[in-house]
């Protein structure tokens, strides 16, 4: 079995708050697994999420405390953009990811900026909208698109930079229901290409697709049982 993530006795609490919002952390998430995170709002879903890539402590910073491997190397050891392009994060708001002219532009920003070689952009691009079903749109405006579309734009665009891990902070919130079934369609097509998938929900019905559902209350982790 390899451990895709690996956390141990995780805390956090964000500079100048009083508590600590994740209370001791353990969870491990097999590579290829796709796990769902559930819990109610305001209890630290995305907090967690943001230890695992970096951006605590490097953006938001606080007290931190406890071990994050990432693939059996210790993310305190890693180089930051290896960290943030190991682990891409889809967010809930697309209009808030989305800046560039073009769906292929938006999906070649990521790699431009890593001075990856323009055949090899090129390559990704192709694969990524083939994989997202998103390639007729390719010269269009992203803005032009509807919310599962520009959605699924963004995941491109974080594809594009080829993480092994992928997290969707409530990336379906904010979609119809046609929208919802194509991005979980690609959810499984990236289950079977080997990534490891972490899912942050709100909405039960898109748990179908998790292998594993975990409770986040009070801090800590807990086995779902079906209720908040
Ligand atoms: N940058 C920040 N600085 C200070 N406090 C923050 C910051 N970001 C989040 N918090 C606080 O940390 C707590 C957990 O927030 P977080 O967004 O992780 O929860 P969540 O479970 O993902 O919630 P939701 O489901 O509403 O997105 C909240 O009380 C929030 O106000």
């Amino acid at each position: 079995m390899i451990l895709a993530v690996e956390i141990e006795n995780l805390k956090f609490k964000y500079k100048g708050q009083k508590d600590f919002i994740l209370k001791g952390i353990n969870l491990k998430v097999e590579k290829g697994e796709v796990l769902a995170i559930v819990g109610l709002s305001g209890n630290g879903k995305s907090t967690l999420c943001y230890s695992l890539n970096g951006i605590i402590p490097n953006v938001f910073d606080g007290d931190l405390d406890g071990i994050v491997k990432v693939f059996g190397e210790n993310i305190k050891d890693m180089d930051k953009s290896k960290l943030m392009s190991a682990i891409g994060v889809v967010f809930q708001d697309p209009d808030t990811q989305l800046f560039s002219p073009t769906v292929e532009d938006e999906i070649a920003f990521g790699p431009e900026n890593l001075c990856v070689p323009r055949e090899e952009i090129g390559r990704r691009i192709d694969q990524v909208l083939k994989l997202t079903g998103i390639e007729k749109y390719r010269r269009e405006n992203p803005n032009n698109l509807s919310g599962g579309e520009k959605q699924l734009v963004a995941l491109g665009a974080v594809l594009s930079l080829e993480p092994k891990i992928l997290v969707f902070d409530e990336a379906m919130a904010q979609v119809d229901d046609n929208g919802k079934k194509r991005i979980k369609g690609v959810i499984k097509k990236l289950k079977e290409d080997g990534k490891t998938i972490i899912m942050i929900e709100h909405d039960f019905n898109n748990l179908d697709i998790a292998d594993r559902v975990v409770l986040l209350k009070d801090g800590k982790l807990h086995k779902f049982e079906g209720e908040l």
